[in-house]
């Protein structure tokens, strides 16, 4: 059986004090609750990065420009009624100040604590990718 394959683009932002950037999916969404990397689904016609790109200035009101973005990973899953293939690029710089622009809660993480947040399970496998890039500081 073929599952729809579902191509998104994520990204993790850090600040200055090595924090990574997670979101909360809203309620009344699919994963309701979980932590996520900003980002979302590649549109017809679009290139990741351009999704990225449009996605962090819809969702969060920054902008960053492409060479800003650095391939980190990718993660491949398999959910129950998709296929999710996920590039995930880390960013260090943005002009503007990061918004919830569509409600969703925000957290500035410090990489060893990513693991209090629950993720989608697509997710998992990506922060040991972030605690070797940043390291596993806590607080
Ligand atoms: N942005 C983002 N999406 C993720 C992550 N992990 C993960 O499994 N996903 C899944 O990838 C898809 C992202 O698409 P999206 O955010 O554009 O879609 P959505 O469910 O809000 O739907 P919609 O935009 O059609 O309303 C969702 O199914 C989401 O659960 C992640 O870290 N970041």
């Amino acid at each position: 059986m073929s599952l729809k394959l579902v191509f998104v683009a994520a990204c993790a932002l850090v600040d200055p004090d090595g924090r990574v950037l997670l979101a909360q999916r809203p309620e009344g969404k699919p994963m309701a609750g979980l932590w996520e990397f900003p980002g979302g689904k590649v549109e017809p016609g679009e290139r990741p990065e351009e999704t990225l790109i449009r996605e962090l200035r819809e969702e969060l009101g920054i902008r960053v420009e492409e060479p800003c973005l650095a391939p980190l990973t990718f993660a491949s899953h398999r959910y129950e009624t998709f296929q999710l293939f996920m590039p995930l690029w880390v960013c260090r710089r943005w002009e503007g100040t990061v918004q919830s622009l569509e409600g969703q809660q925000l957290a500035w993480v410090k990489p060893g604590r990513l693991r209090d947040y629950p993720m989608p399970a697509a997710d998992e496998p990506l922060i040991p990718f972030l605690t070797e890039l940043l390291g596993e500081a806590r607080d």
